[in-house]
């Protein structure tokens, strides 16, 4: 069963610079969520938060009955959790099917002395772990490229690796953090097909941090929408976009 994500009054300052200011939302289970703002809004502070790279001044957030807050990262891996960041922590000399075996091996269980002896049943599994990282990639259209090495290939490309590698621990939760920085228009359309597609195919809940509003509109179930570290709207796609609050925020940005 997937669980749901709770994220409850989460505040997060910076010295006297308040990121995030009693932030709550909720992820249903296997619902694509998005969690957008303009720059500064607070978005990257709240992924971080909830993917544990940031500790909350106060607040928590919740996997199912499990909490999150403070937890190590590998540790949220083992829980299910895959996370995508906006400077993807790849491996650049290493292949496509390397970086997303690496996601893999926070699931393989062989000791470190039964892999230096190759025991049959390391070996096995080893085998087992590499055709589901294949299909993962040929999910996520870069199948052709499992051998090619991760610094040859397009941005594009490389924000798909590192989304595979995120779904290599076969997470229940995905964490997008911008996957669309950085991309032009035809290469965005395709990325929103491809998350939509994750959501549909594989029944996971995905929080989807993002910049562009046009982006998530057209795919995500429901929006949490943050400015100046406060939320000021959180709904369906078709009512945030025309909330005022929402409206005014994006434009003052987009006019400063
Ligand atoms: N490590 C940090 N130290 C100090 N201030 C920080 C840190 N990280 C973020 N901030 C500040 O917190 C506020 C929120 O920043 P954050 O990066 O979370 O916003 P964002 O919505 O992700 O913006 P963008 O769309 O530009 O990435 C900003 O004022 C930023 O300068």
């Amino acid at each position: 069963m997937i669980p749901e994500l709770r994220v409850e009054h989460l505040t997060l300052r910076f010295g006297g610079l308040t990121a995030l200011d009693d932030v709550s939302f909720t992820v249903r289970p296997g619902s694509l969520h998005a969690l957008i703002g303009p720059n500064g809004a607070g978005k990257s502070s709240c992924f971080n938060v909830i993917s544990g790279l940031y500790h909350a001044t106060e607040g928590r957030v919740l996997l199912g009955d499990t909490e999150l807050t403070g937890m190590r990262p590998h540790k949220m891996a083992k829980l299910g959790i895959g996370r995508a960041f906006q400077n993807a922590a790849l491996s650049p000399g290493s292949t496509v099917l390397d970086n997303v075996m690496l996601g893999r091996h926070a699931l393989t269980r062989g000791g470190f002395l039964e892999c230096a002896l190759r025991a049959p049943w390391t070996v096995r599994a080893e085998r087992k772990h590499t055709e589901r990282a294949k299909e993962i990639c040929d999910f996520l259209g870069i199948g052709r490229l499992l051998h090619t090495p991760v610094a040859a290939l397009p941005y594009g490309e490389v924000k798909r690796v590192d989304i595979a590698r995120a779904l290599a621990v076969e997470p229940v939760l995905l964490l997008l953090d911008e996957p669309a920085a950085g991309m032009n228009a035809a290469e965005t359309s395709d990325l929103a097909a491809t998350i939509h597609d994750v959501r549909d195919e594989l029944g996971i809940s995905i929080l989807l941090v993002e910049h562009d509003m046009g982006l998530v509109m057209g795919i995500a179930d429901r929006v949490t929408v943050l400015d100046f570290g406060r939320r000021i709207a959180d709904g369906p796609p078709h009512e945030v976009q025309s909330d005022p609050e929402v409206i005014r925020a994006y434009l003052g940005t987009e006019a400063a």
